[in-house]
């Protein structure tokens, strides 16, 4: 692993789906403690492997539903592979979904110091980034009061500070999409731009073929949850680009 920054072995993920139509949720747990309920198992990553060296900017392009997010949550850790596994080498910058793992009783600022250390981080690291990511997130005073009583754009924003400005190693990024207020917007998406051009390992999911060309190095094109082509970008852009011509011409 001494220049391997993520290492993907043949990492499977099965949801289990409900195979009834249930109308309500009081019919639903009825029908579950009666055992009623039958389920049946969906295959969104099938055997996938690959790996990313320390530095490589990776694109992972496919229609919906191809596995794409599932991937970036799996190499992020926020879930587990039912079979396969995941090493990581470094610090993670997961910008997913954005202030999902702060707590809502904690003011903004501590939630600083219990988001970072799950990034990471040490408590004196944290101390002298606290005043940088104050400032990023524009929220001023608010940022004592609990997070309960953030907007979920407010949320998003502190999510995005504390991600972005802990210097991580490997940035994880499903769609380059802008947070917050407009102003925040241009902000945020700047930052994201800055970060993958400065020489980290980048993983971008985008359906924005031009952001994936622009960006990235190398591709994954995910089909149906399996691999269908791993290779540099402009060539594997080029592959895929056509398929969708062919599919659109045939309908
Ligand atoms: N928690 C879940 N429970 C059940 N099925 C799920 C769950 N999460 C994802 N799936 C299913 O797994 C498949 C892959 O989903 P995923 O979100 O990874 O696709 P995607 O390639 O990111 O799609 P899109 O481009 O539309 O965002 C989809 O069929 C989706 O319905």
């Amino acid at each position: 692993m001494t220049n391997v920054d993520v290492k993907v072995e043949n990492v499977t993920m099965q949801f289990r789906l409900s195979n009834e139509k249930v109308d309500n949720l009081k019919e639903y747990f009825v029908r579950v403690l009666k055992k009623e309920m039958r389920y049946s198992n969906f295959c969104a990553l099938d055997s996938v492997s690959f790996e990313i060296k320390r530095g490589e900017r990776i694109g992972i392009i496919g229609h919906n539903g191809a596995g794409k997010s599932t991937l970036l949550k799996i190499i992020s850790g926020v879930m587990k592979p039912t079979q396969g596994k995941v090493q990581v080498n470094g610090a993670v910058a997961p910008l997913l979904e954005l202030g999902a793992g702060f707590d809502p009783d904690f003011s903004g600022a501590e939630n600083i110091y219990l988001n970072g250390a799950i990034l990471g981080k040490s408590k004196e690291y944290l101390d002298n980034k606290f005043d940088e990511i104050v400032e990023f997130s524009e929220l001023g005073h608010f940022i004592h009061s609990p997070v309960k009583n953030y907007s979920s754009g407010m949320r998003a924003k502190l999510g995005f500070s504390i991600a972005t400005q802990i210097d991580p190693d490997i940035l994880i990024v499903d769609e380059i999409l802008g947070v917050g207020d407009e102003q925040f917007k241009i902000k945020s998406s700047e930052k994201m731009k800055e970060m993958m051009e400065s020489g980290k390992t980048v993983i971008i999911v985008s359906h924005s073929i031009n952001n994936i060309r622009t960006l990235t190095d190398i591709v994954i094109w995910l089909e149906k949850g399996t691999i269908r082509g791993i290779g540099d970008t402009q060539s594997i852009c080029d592959c895929y680009m056509n398929e969708m011509r062919k599919v659109k011409e045939k309908s």
